[in-house]
């Protein structure tokens, strides 16, 4: 089995005259956790959207798991093994935290009409496994919050929010996890506590890979094995967070230095 889980070659996207993506060549390892940094506008995102399928690439090819997926549908990258997150919540707030959380659990839930009115104890069966996966995931960040599996998630604040979300994206069992500026709109002190729980989610889930966006440098540091850096869709410059903070042309782009 290949050490590296995702790659990217030559990876473009383009709208209209914008290239947010401009020949991107990156490469995220089994078990690693990857931040990926850049100005507002570098195509971090966009790279998240191409990979998951929402976007098609103009160019370029992505492999997962030895296999090709430019170009396949969000639900096929999805049962392929690669979740994510938004960097503004897409939590139903009016839904309770078992909820939200079985959202991400459509691949393995049987589903169809037939299944559901003739099959009642199978179905049972299905909710009951479900509740114990998506509690067991709950209490590995919170066990307040596990014990409060029915509440609305719109009663919560916005750390506990975060956690729910990436237990959404868990509830699949992803072989690669996307994180899109977890720490959005949190305190200090709250991102400390979500750098923990990203650090054990990791622990707990031994060969789960881990990308990263974020623009708080404090967060990169701590988190990441290995960093790629963006400026205007192309990769300046990859490495441990210390080589990438000391390289000129990073800090020229990205830190403001001259
Ligand atoms: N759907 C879209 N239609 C048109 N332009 C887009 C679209 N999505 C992204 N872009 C443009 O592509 C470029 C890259 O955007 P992207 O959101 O990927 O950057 P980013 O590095 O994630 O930025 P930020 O740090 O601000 O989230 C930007 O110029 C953006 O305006």
């Amino acid at each position: 089995m290949s050490e590296v889980l995702l790659e990217f070659e030559g990876l473009a996207k383009s709208f209209g005259g914008v290239r947010a993506l401009d020949g991107l060549d990156m490469r995220v390892k089994r078990g690693e956790i990857l931040g990926l940094i850049g100005p507002n506008g570098s195509g971090k995102t966009t790279s998240f959207n191409v990979v998951t399928g929402i976007y098609t690439p103009t160019s370029g090819r992505v492999r997962f798991d030895g296999r090709d997926i430019t170009g396949l549908g969000a639900r096929k990258v999805y049962e392929a093994g690669i979740a994510r997150t938004f960097q503004r919540s897409r939590l139903c707030l009016d839904l309770s935290i078992f909820d939200n959380v079985m959202i991400g659990n459509h691949a393995r839930v049987n589903n169809g009409l037939w299944f559901n009115l003739m099959n009642r104890r199978g179905l049972r069966r299905e909710v009951e496994d479900g509740y114990a996966r998506a509690r067991e995931l709950v209490a590995g960040f919170s066990a307040d919050l596990a014990d409060r599996m029915f509440a609305p998630v719109g009663a919560l604040p916005m750390i506990e929010r975060r956690r729910i979300e990436i237990c959404r994206a868990l509830v699949s069992a992803p072989k690669l996890l996307l994180l899109d500026e977890p720490s959005a709109g949190m305190t200090h002190d709250e991102t400390a506590q979500l750098m923990d729980d990203i650090l054990a989610v990791r622990d707990r889930m031994g060969d789960l890979s881990i990308v990263i966006i974020e623009h708080e440098m404090g967060v990169i540091e701590r988190l990441t094995d290995h960093c790629v850096v963006l400026s205007y869709g192309r990769k300046i410059s990859e490495g441990s967070y210390a080589a990438i903070a000391a390289d000129p042309e990073v800090q020229t782009a990205y830190l403001g230095v001259d």
